[in-house]
């Protein structure tokens, strides 16, 4: 069998009498951007822990590009970026970042490194006086530097402001784009519903969910919102054809299943110009999220 940057099989892990991972398979792929989502609780870290060789499997198997977990060679092609990252307060960012070059042995161009990760002006300053959203960063430059095959990010913006957010996407579309599996352990489903390329969900240790936005969107066959702007006073003409709701003064709201969504648009088409504007909504990942992390779907 050929083995993905990470592959997860079947991975079961009991902590006492609770079995917290339950049959849990998942693969990602070089240059795959996949989001870890659940609830508190769910197994989202244990499920890192037991990639990064932290925590014992009760059975299944976890291999890093053919590695073992926690072996050298497993270490050296993964990199983590836990929640509360931290570092050693008295160092510089540069040098905090050159002695974990020289840990690994490895040659790096770190003023340059840290520039990328928007540090440039700070690296000589001691780590004590960074914000949290530098510490963060000076964490993602530590992921960089190792060029790794498999990066587990876990909550990697919470705490930051939305520029940090969107500049920290930024450098990991970039770790992916150089062919690192990325894994995104996160509760901030906007935020990764617009820079993941595929979901995955667990509910109380099972996988509930494992696929893009888009196919979850077909399998839960949840309803694309319709907002239909009446011109003049057709609004009630609207409301009736359509059997929407009126939202306000002009316009009408109607929920419309995916295979009725067509025949729908035909419907408004067909009322010409009491129509002045239409916006669709499809379905997000909160509406999806709700749907498969609660109690019943498998
Ligand atoms: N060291 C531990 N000893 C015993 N039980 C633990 C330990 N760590 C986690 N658990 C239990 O394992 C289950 C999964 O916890 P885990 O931390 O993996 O969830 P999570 O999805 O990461 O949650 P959160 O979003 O809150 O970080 C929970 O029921 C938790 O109580």
């Amino acid at each position: 069998m050929t083995d993905n940057a990470l592959t997860i099989e079947n991975v079961r892990k009991d902590r006492g009498k609770a079995t917290v991972l339950d049959d849990v398979s998942l693969t990602v792929n070089p240059g795959e951007r996949v989001a870890l989502l659940g609830h508190n609780g769910a197994g989202k870290s244990t499920l890192i822990k037991t990639i990064l060789g932290l925590t014992p499997l009760t059975s299944g198997r976890v291999s890093i590009d053919g590695a073992r977990p926690g072996s050298a060679r497993a270490r050296r092609l993964t990199a983590y970026l836990p929640e509360a990252v931290s570092f050693h307060p008295a160092l510089t960012g540069r040098e905090q970042l050159t002695l974990f070059a020289r840990l690994d042995g490895q040659g790096a161009d770190i003023p340059g490194l840290l520039d990328r990760v928007g540090l440039g002006d700070a690296m000589d300053r001691r780590i004590g006086a960074y914000s949290k959203g530098m510490r963060q960063r000076l964490g993602l430059a530590q992921v960089l530097l190792g060029q790794p095959k498999v990066a587990l990010l876990d909550e990697p913006t919470s705490g930051l402001d939305p520029i940090s957010r969107q500049d920290l996407y930024a450098i990991i579309d970039e770790l992916a784009a150089q062919g690192s599996a990325v894994l995104i352990a996160s509760h901030a489903l906007t935020e990764v519903e617009a820079r993941t390329d595929r979901i995955a969900i667990l509910r109380k240790g099972v996988k509930v969910a494992d696929d893009t936005l888009e196919a979850l969107s077909t399998q839960a066959g949840l309803p694309t919102k319709l907002r239909i702007r009446a011109t003049g006073t057709h609004a009630d003409q609207i409301a009736e054809t359509m059997g929407g709701t009126r939202i306000n003064g002009a316009s009408v709201e109607v929920l419309c299943a995916p295979d009725q969504k067509m025949a729908r648009l035909r419907d408004v088409a067909a009322m010409g110009d009491a129509v002045a504007d239409i916006e669709m909504t499809p379905p997000r990942l909160e509406d999806l999220y709700r749907y498969y992390a609660k109690e019943g779907i498998q």
